[in-house]
């Protein structure tokens, strides 16, 4: 059986990320997304297990010691990790997942997983990056402020993605990130026939 998409969807703090995600499972519910753990405290509405699985930093360093983590990063004071057995075993059953994760998490991941789709989500302008983290209301003033000198530096490591997908309107970055996808799996058959063609 073919192996699934590995996807790999990273861009800095209120940029869209977790709402471009949320609209494309609803147009593509047979994508999978991976379930971050991390120490950060829940926001309002957030669930345990749904959002994230929210651990004390103990039980996350202890998750690290155990090899249960494919990456982590620590960003802005709190670890976020990648748990590794959903991943192999969804993309070993041939479906496609999504890790919505840092630029420092990201390139981890390719270490492991060169194969993988790397996309970049871009703010339409560094002032409505500012609106949309502002707007959404969940952090402090001093979060925002270090959130967005990060962007600066995350912005930059954007050479070492396949993609970057402007987030202007959501339906636009949705329909490109599908686009890619389905590009992405035709590379694959193309390949796998090229290879056929090759052993006979
Ligand atoms: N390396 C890594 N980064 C993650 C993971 N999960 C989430 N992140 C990233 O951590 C950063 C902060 O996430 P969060 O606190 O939820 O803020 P938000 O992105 O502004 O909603 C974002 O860049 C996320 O993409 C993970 O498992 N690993
Ligand atoms: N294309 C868009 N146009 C306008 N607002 C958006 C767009 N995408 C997301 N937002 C808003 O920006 C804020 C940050 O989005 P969010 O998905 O939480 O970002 P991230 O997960 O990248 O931190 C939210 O209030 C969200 O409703």
């Amino acid at each position: 059986m073919d192996k699934g998409l590995l996807i790999v969807l990273s861009g800095p703090s209120g940029v869209g990320k977790g709402t471009v995600c949320t609209a494309l499972r609803k147009r593509k519910p047979e994508l999978i997304y991976s379930i971050s753990a991390t120490t950060r405290r829940p926001r309002d509405g957030e669930v345990d297990g749904v959002n994230y699985f929210f651990k004390e930093k103990e039980q996350f360093l202890t998750m690290i010691q155990n090899n249960e983590l494919l990456e982590w990063a620590e960003y802005v004071g709190n670890y976020y990790g990648t748990p590794i057995q959903f991943v192999e075993d969804t993309i070993n059953a041939g479906d496609d997942i999504i890790l919505e994760i840092d630029v420092q998490g990201a390139l981890k991941v390719k270490e492991t997983f060169p194969e993988a789709v790397y996309i970049f989500l871009v703010p339409p302008s560094i002032d409505e990056l500012k609106n949309r983290i502002e707007g959404r209301g969940t952090e402090t003033a001093d979060i925002i402020k270090h959130r967005l000198s990060m962007a600066q530096e995350e912005i930059e490591l954007l050479k070492h993605y396949d993609y970057a997908v402007v987030n202007d309107k959501i339906e636009n970055a949705c329909s490109k990130i599908e686009s890619i996808i389905v590009a992405e799996h035709c590379k694959r058959f193309r390949f796998i026939e090229n290879k056929t063609k090759e052993e006979v």
